[in-house]
């Protein structure tokens, strides 16, 4: 295991670094504070959580009252080597995230119509965006800092990439197949990625449209859950592991949408039920959670990048049974990602949003799929809920229960293949009963917007599995043992249009509060306080 080159603090062998100010060889920033310790292996840091704990007084009234609840951190400061595996690899966005990942590994340069293109990592919060660090002791300006060095993370560059895919072309013929690279780009990469082959997977087709059927050529026997599969694909990450000498391996499903499975009493309701199901096979149990249940039990992460209920209650059950780390739903890519900022905007500047209608065609494989009324209803759901949280946080616009119209629609049109046109109208009411109505024509590149979106999710759900927290008494006394977040990452959300929360924990859809959440948190974690934009230094004097 190597130290990364941003990692704060150096792991350079010449033992415990003490948050003496001094910048250890090698990192962006250290954090000079009692409160922060820099070791060999890891940062160490105590944060003090504070919070307004709300009450309603005998007269009805709230009555707030500021918390503090004292925490400890551990950051495990050596970047292991991490392997992502894709389920649906083959697919437009797993051949464009893996032909991406190489040309910037490489340092590629192409040639296209407007002149020479050099690869990037744009449209990665974590790659693409800064996040202030503080303000500068002399010039009282922001001092900004790209958002991959406030943690230990791992590079894109460095990851190693595999998968499944019940289509067996490899991953050149795939990246053609998908047709949303520039010619000039693939040549560059095809020799390497005609080397790469899904792994065969588990199809059982009612699960999908039936349109992929002519596409389902590289598949393990059995049309239907079962042990042997969970076994199979737990076998598949181990090997893989092995192979590439890998410290870790991050699985991630891009794979079609599915139909959303029934929630059954019994059969997927709790672990126990569920991995009897999968015995027993179960027709309702769904190849997205077969993996996710393989991935559990094996200690592999599991994102869904689809929109369908991959994690039912056992799922879920599982994975804390397991402490393993699982996060979805449905990559937030484009049309929803818009509508998350621009609905939280509206809703908090007083505005009452009382339309919203999305309408959308595409002419990809994941439009081909999503023809069909069954998928199509597990992404209308994950597109139609992204409001929900901001509505309800205002009673001043909303009664209870009220709620803006809201309607989705994705139709196939081939032609347009992977560049999606997303038009919405927003239409509010504003003061004194007049209306802004907002129209927005946006075309999506899908599959270069989601995989970058791929990429954070499996660096920050990496950089997850070495942070842990136990909490500390008001005399400091350490009252618990180490232990990790809870095994749904909700502070993936950003990423996702349908964020996965712990059972009872609320949702957050609005796009600000996301970023802020997962930059606050890594913050934590090196013992500095949220950012709260107040900056007073320059509004008191
Ligand atoms: N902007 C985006 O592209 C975006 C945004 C949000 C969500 N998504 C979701 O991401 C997923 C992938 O999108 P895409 O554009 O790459 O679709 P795609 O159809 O090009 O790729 C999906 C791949 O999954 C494979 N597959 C299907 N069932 C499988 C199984 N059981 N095991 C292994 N492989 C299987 C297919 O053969 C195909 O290669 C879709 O579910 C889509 O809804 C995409
Ligand atoms: O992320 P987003 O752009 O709102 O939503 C997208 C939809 O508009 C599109 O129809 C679907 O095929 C993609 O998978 C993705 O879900």
């Amino acid at each position: 295991m190597t130290p990364h080159a941003n990692d704060s603090g150096s792991a350079n062998g010449d033992g415990p670094i003490h948050s003496n100010g001094v910048a250890p060889a090698g990192s962006l920033f250290t954090v000079n504070s009692p409160n922060v310790v820099y070791t060999e292996d890891q940062i160490e840091s105590k944060y003090t959580y504070r919070t307004t704990e709300v009450t309603r007084g005998n007269d009805g009234a709230f009555v707030a009252v500021p918390k503090e609840t004292l925490y400890n951190f551990t950051v495990e400061r050596n970047v292991p080597k991490v392997g992502m595996m894709l389920v649906g690899w083959g697919g437009n966005n797993g051949s464009t995230v893996t032909a991406g990942i190489i040309a910037n590994r490489r340092g590629l340069k192409w040639q296209t119509r407007k002149g020479e293109q050099s690869a990037n990592y744009y449209g990665s919060l974590i790659m693409g965006s800064t996040i202030k660090l503080g303000t500068d002791a002399e010039t009282r300006a922001d001092v900004n800092i790209p958002f991959h060095d406030i943690l230990p993370m791992v590079h894109p560059n460095d990851l190693v990439i595999g998968g499944w895919d019940i289509s067996s072309l490899n991953l050149a013929q795939a990246m053609d197949r998908a047709q949303v690279l520039e010619p000039t780009l693939k040549a560059q990469v095809a020799k390497e990625m005609a080397n790469m082959v899904p792994l065969p997977s588990i199809y059982y087709p009612d699960f999908i449209a039936a349109n992929q059927t002519d596409r389902a050529d590289n598949i393990l026997p059995g049309d239907k859950a079962c042990t042997a599969h969970v076994e199979q694909i737990r076998k598949d990450i181990r090997d893989f592991k092995a192979a590439n000498n890998l410290d870790k391996v991050i699985v991630q499903w891009t794979a079609n949408t599915e139909r959303f499975a029934e929630i059954i009493e019994g059969v997927n309701d709790t672990a126990e039920n569920l991995l009897k199901s999968i015995d027993e096979g179960h027709f309702e149990v769904s190849p997205s959670t077969v993996f996710a249940v393989a991935c559990i039990l094996e200690g592999a992460p599991f994102i869904n990048g689809s929109p369908q209920n991959t994690f039912v209650p056992g799922a879920i059950d599982l994975a804390e049974k397991h402490n393993a780390f699982i996060g979805g739903d449905d990559f937030k890519s484009g049309q929803t990602k818009m509508k998350s900022a621009l609905v939280d905007f509206l809703i908090n500047a007083g505005i009452k949003l009382t339309s919203i209608a999305s309408y959308n065609h595409l002419g990809n494989n994941d439009g081909k799929n999503l023809s069909s009324q069954k998928q199509f209803r597990s992404k209308e759901i994950s597109k139609s809920n992204v409001v929900d949280d901001m509505v309800a946080a205002n009673s001043v616009l909303y009664e209870e229960g009220e709620h803006p119209d809201h309607t989705v629609v994705i139709k196939y049109m081939p032609a347009v293949g992977d560049d999606k046109r997303a038009l919405d109208e927003y239409y509010a009411e504003i003061f004194m009963g007049g209306h802004q109505t907002i129209s927005i024509f946006n075309v999506c590149e899908d599959s270069l917007l989601a995989s970058p979106l791929i990429i954070d999710l499996v660096i920050i759900t990496e950089m997850m599995t070495r942070i842990k927290w136990k909490a500390a008494s008001s005399d400091g006394a350490v009252t618990q043992d180490y232990q990790s977040f809870h095994s749904v990452l909700s502070i993936l959300s950003y990423m996702l249009k349908a964020p996965l929360t712990p059972p009872g924990a609320p949702v957050v859809n609005a796009l600000a509060k996301q970023r802020s959440a997962l930059i606050n948190i890594f913050r934590a974690c090196v013992g500095l306080e949220p950012e709260s934009d107040m900056t007073l230094e320059h509004k008191l004097f």
